[in-house]
């Protein structure tokens, strides 16, 4: 199957999408997890792991080459509603809200949901032009461990608190007028990718 951003537009036609954009330094058994969450609780068709050229607020050292993060997330991601790309590079963007707009140009009939674990909530307040996240496409974010409490008492929970849907409602949030966005309680996986680059520097697997 070729990569998402060769596909046209009309082959996109009614398309649920969800986008989990990262590092994927490396990709792991975490963001697989939430991903198959998020197909399932927010019915979506397909999920793209946004590959990132480079996070603006991540430090350079240490980053993996977007080819070697691409090739560990194909074969992380193993599933084929969870498509990895590195359509970042091709739009030559770095700050999410400018690969939102691309996309949401690019493709006008998919359906967007922006998809992120709570730790990166608890942060949007720092990405640029956060807040027209919100208003481009629906969000939900994910229980992660140690992170999920923080991130509720969050300056964005705080500022989008009335725009927040029950997780019940998690299935129609692809169809709501942003902003929108819904907190899910999925089981919680304590994969991280500071851990696994911690534990290869000490030669040893991650705890
Ligand atoms: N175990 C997890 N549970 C929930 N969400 C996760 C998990 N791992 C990653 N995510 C989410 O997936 C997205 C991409 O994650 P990223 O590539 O930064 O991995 P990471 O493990 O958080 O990396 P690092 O430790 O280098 O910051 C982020 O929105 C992050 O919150
Ligand atoms: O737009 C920004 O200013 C911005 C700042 C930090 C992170 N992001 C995006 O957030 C996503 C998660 O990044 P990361 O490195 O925590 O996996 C990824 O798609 C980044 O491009 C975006």
């Amino acid at each position: 199957m070729p990569s998402p951003h060769r596909y046209t537009g009309h082959h996109h036609a009614g398309l649920t999408v969800g986008l989990l954009g990262g590092s994927f330094n490396p990709a792991h058994a975490g963001h697989r997890h939430v991903s198959l969450y998020a197909l399932k609780a927010l019915g979506l068709d397909r999920v793209w792991w946004l590959v990132s050229p480079q996070n603006p607020l991540k430090p350079r050292a240490g980053m993996a080459t977007l080819a070697e993060r691409m090739a560990e997330a194909r074969r992380v991601a193993a599933h084929p509603r969870i498509q990895p790309t590195d359509i970042e590079r091709d739009l030559g963007t770095t700050y999410t809200a400018d690969t939102l707009r691309r996309l949401t140009a690019l493709y006008p009939r998919t359906r967007f949901v922006w998809l992120m674990g709570a730790d990166n909530l608890r942060q949007i307040p720092l990405w640029q032009h956060w807040t027209r996240i919100f208003r481009m496409v629906p969000v939900a974010v994910f229980s992660r461990p140690t992170y999920s409490m923080g991130a509720l008492g969050g300056k964005a929970a705080k500022r989008f608190g009335r725009r927040r849907v029950d997780e019940h409602r998690a299935k129609g949030l692809a169809g709501l007028e942003p902003p929108a966005w819904v907190f899910l309680r999925n089981p919680l996986h304590p994969a991280s990718a500071t851990a696994i680059r911690r534990a290869r520097a000490r030669g040893s697997q991650p705890l």
